[in-house]
């Protein structure tokens, strides 16, 4: 669907204006330097957005993330949805005053908030009510005394002979939409995996997103980049639910994704004959990357990507996405019709890439599959049980 076409982008053909305006902190220091959250009250996670009219956000351009990816609090174990999102509202009632450096990507200790209290509450009391999701529990280096089945360690060696006999091989699944099996190495994923862990964990990393109701998305989210919010579909400078800014995107992950788009473009090459490989799969330079963590029970309804700006849409820039840890039943379509879906499993290492004419396809995430996870990635990053996505856009 082009943004011509009628569909929710004809009327909002300008670019966003997504803000998130704050009080001068209290030492005079202000805006572009400093976030500040003001005196919280309230009780509900959205309550950053809705009750300080002094944070604000406005768009220029509307979408919402499907009903389908939507999931109940109460369906998912506690340890999913104490996230930084659902914890900080607890705390609400109190006067909870967080500011954070919203320069550019730097270690997650210099980039940690910054926390106190205006009612002296210690910073300890703060820091359990905003809680990080670590991807890898334990910290790497520590024994972990796993005991598998003997069924699983047989499907582990088998999985991981398979992969080393297939080596790294591609498949182009439809006009611009290539699958690069196998594509990530194990010492990259390890690299991907444990960067994610330190993002996730500093100011602007993991979060479970919520909406108004009380529904949560059935994952873990960060951004690096801009922010995405599932909310409103609006991509920005800062976060609504704390108005943290997102990491900036490592300088290795762009040069994967560059390399993988050229050797996208060399197979389509081999398989096609066009004279400009870029008409089928145009180039991109990312400067978003959306982050999902799902648990054993994480899914995603199908859905279209089309959140990006008009013109990264009608030139059908690809969203390019990296799976590591364990495997997961992707979908993807014409329509919004799980029936009439085409089926594909996206495993540890693979690199999906949607861009031209698949830009537009309906795809969503039915199912993770337990144990699936390379054993090597397991036993150097700790990763937990899950499955750590990352999808590239040019906004
Ligand atoms: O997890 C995946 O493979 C897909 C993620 C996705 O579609 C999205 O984040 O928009
Ligand atoms: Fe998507």
């Amino acid at each position: 669907m082009s943004p011509a076409s009628g569909s929710r982008y004809s009327k909002h053909d300008v670019s966003p204006v997504y803000e998130c305006r704050q009080k001068p902190l209290a030492d005079g220091s202000g805006i572009g330097k400093q976030n500040h959250l003001p005196e919280a009250t309230g009780t509900s996670n959205t309550v950053l957005k809705d009750d300080f009219p002094s944070l604000s956000c406005q768009s220029g351009y509307s979408g919402s993330w499907p009903d389908a990816r939507r999931t109940r609090v109460e369906s998912l174990p506690v340890e999913e949805t104490e996230s930084c999102a659902s914890l900080l509202h607890h705390d609400l009632s109190r006067k909870v005053n967080i500011s954070y450096s919203v320069d550019e990507y730097k270690p997650s200790q210099e980039r940690s908030p910054q926390i106190s209290t205006s009612t002296g509450d210690s910073v300890d009391d703060l820091q359990s009510v905003i809680k990080p999701f670590d991807i890898c529990p334990l910290k790497s280096g520590t024994p972990v005394m796993l005991k598998p089945s003997l069924l699983v360690k047989n499907r582990e060696k088998r999985n991981e002979i398979k992969r080393s006999m297939e080596g790294e091989s591609g498949i182009v699944l439809r006009s611009g939409m290539v699958l690069l099996k196998n594509y990530l190495s194990i010492s990259d994923q390890v690299k991907i995996a444990k960067t994610c862990r330190e993002l996730g964990l500093a100011s602007g990393g993991f979060y479970q997103p919520g909406y108004r109701d009380g529904a949560k998305l059935n994952l873990q989210m960060m951004c690096l980049g801009k922010n995405w919010d599932p909310e409103s579909g609006n991509y920005g400078d800062l976060r609504p639910i704390d108005c943290a800014a997102p990491p900036g995107i490592p300088r290795q992950f762009y040069l994967l994704v560059e390399k993988a788009i050229k050797d996208s473009h060399a197979l389509i090459q081999q398989k096609v004959r066009v004279s400009r490989v870029e008409d089928i799969l145009p180039s991109m330079s990312p400067n978003i990357c959306i982050v999902n963590f799902y648990s054993a029970s994480g899914r995603l309804g199908l859905h279209q990507d089309r959140d990006e700006s008009p013109e990264s849409l009608q030139r059908g820039l690809p969203v390019v996405s990296f799976s590591i840890g364990d495997s997961a039943e992707f979908l993807y379509g014409d329509q919004r019709d799980v029936d009439k879906a085409e089926k594909v499993e996206l495993e540890s290492g693979d690199v999906l890439i949607f861009g031209g004419k698949s830009r537009h396809i309906f795809h969503g995430v039915t199912a993770i599959k337990p144990n699936t996870a390379p054993k090597a990635l397991l036993e150097e990053t700790n990763l937990r049980p899950g499955r750590l996505n990352l999808t590239f856009r040019e906004y």
